[in-house]
């Protein structure tokens, strides 16, 4: 291995999300983000922060990820950071569903893509797109080492009781029907730096996650270890997210296909991108919610409670699930961002010992923070996630080692 950047594709179902780093330091040398992909209104925004960092951005249709990989590509070309780069050591992709087969970071070849494609009908809004950056990305540097992470390898330390569903086992076991969870970079990433920010060792803490981004899940991590997450067979199951429904009882898909005369990829799109916050208020984006409600808007004010009361419910059981907690960390988007959920998410539950301190709770900051009171028995934390600095990191280090 020669050169020392890593560039990090993070592809998500309409979206790419970019970085190149430098991984002598780890610092960035380009970031970016292709959204709303096969629409009219596609736009890319680059940020080329080695060479000064005024950012470009461009509007216009790219119709898909393909498409928007060579753009990527053009951007970064414009600021002598492109594709063709000696310095460049490998790509890191991110894959959302790797099965129970890929419990670490794994160098991409022909197996390793027939699996990701094999698991598509499990995760239908993510691994194709993953595997269009990567085939993509493969065409324009062929000789280049091309890096797996998966979502789901942090979590295949779950033990049976947790991972299992409660249906008749043959029929699992045939259709390989389990929980794998997802958002296990993440996860994995914001657990070490919640224990970091205590001042211990990963295996001294009981930490529960909460991803809250666009799709969220939760996770009970002991010691280090996944063992317990919110999402499920696929990132549909758990708690109340952007689009997502999160847990429901099954028997409304029956329902809805006997009764409401819907199509199996009716339900499918209703539960996936018509449900959860948008389609509980029309609205998805956290921002603009909290911004009805303090407005008085009624339907807003509904959604932000379920959405709420979802979350309560996931921090008590991973509380019952871990037996002692010491910390709970709140990650991505909504997780770092707005107070209002934090402090909705840990009312009234003193007796758990768990608290937020209202000014460290107001605060802005861009580094892990605690926002408990002074003394709490348990941490109450803010902790940035930086999925992309994981994947480059794994990626780095299993290109060095080969
Ligand atoms: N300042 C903010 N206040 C409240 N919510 C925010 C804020 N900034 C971002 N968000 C929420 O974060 C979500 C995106 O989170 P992110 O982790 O980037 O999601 P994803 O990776 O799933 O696209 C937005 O949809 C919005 O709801
Ligand atoms: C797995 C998953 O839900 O990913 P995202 O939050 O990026 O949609
Ligand atoms: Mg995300």
């Amino acid at each position: 291995m020669t050169g020392t950047r890593v560039l990090v594709l993070n592809s998500g179902s309409s979206s790419v999300k970019y970085q190149l780093l430098d991984m002598r330091d780890s610092s960035r040398l380009a970031v970016g983000l292709v959204e709303r992909i096969g629409e009219e209104t596609s736009r890319l925004k680059h940020t080329p922060l080695a060479n000064g960092g005024e950012a470009r951005e461009q509007t216009g249709p790219i119709a898909d990820h393909e498409a928007a990989l060579k753009a990527v590509a053009e951007e970064l070309d414009k600021d002598g950071l492109g594709l063709g780069s000696p310095e460049l050591a490998a790509i890191g992709h991110r894959v959302v569903h790797g099965g129970r087969q890929f419990t670490e970071p794994t160098v991409i070849d022909e197996r390793v893509l027939a699996e990701i494609e094999r698991l598509i009908p499990v995760a239908p809004l993510h691994n194709p797109a993953n595997l269009t950056g990567i085939r993509t990305a493969q065409a324009l540097r062929p000789d280049l080492p091309q890096v797996a992470v998966f979502d789901t390898a942090f979590h295949t330390t779950m033990p049976e009781s947790a991972a299992r569903y409660a249906i008749d086992v043959e029929t699992a076991d045939e259709h390989r029907i389990r929980r794998y969870g997802f958002h296990g970079t993440s996860h994995a990433y914001v657990s070490r730096a919640t224990a970091k920010l205590l001042g211990k060792a990963p295996e001294d803490v009981n930490v529960i996650v909460l991803h809250l981004g666009n799709g969220a899940s939760a996770s009970a991590v002991r010691a280090g270890r996944c063992v317990d997450t919110s999402m499920g067979l696929t990132p549909l199951e758990g708690l109340v997210m952007g689009t997502r429904s999160g847990d429901l009882d099954p028997a409304v898909i029956f329902h809805l296909a006997r009764v409401g005369g819907l199509s199996m990829d009716d339900i499918d799109t209703l539960l996936n991108k018509k449900s959860g916050l948008i389609g509980l208020c029309g609205d998805n984006d956290m921002r603009e919610i909290r911004r009805r409600v303090d407005e008085g808007d009624e339907r807003a004010r509904l959604a932000f409670d379920i959405y709420i009361h979802r979350l309560r419910k996931y921090i008590g059981a991973y509380y019952a699930v871990l037996g002692r907690v010491d910390a709970i960390a709140f990650t991505a988007g909504v997780g770092e961002n707005a107070a209002p959920v934090r402090e909705a998410a840990v009312a009234g539950l003193e007796g758990l010992g768990l608290a937020v301190d209202a000014e460290r709770n107001g605060a802005r900051s861009d580094e892990p923070r605690l926002i408990s009171p002074e003394g709490a028995r348990v941490a109450v934390a803010v902790v940035p996630t930086d999925e992309e600095l994981e994947i480059a990191t794994q990626t780095y280090a299993l290109v060095g080692s080969l």
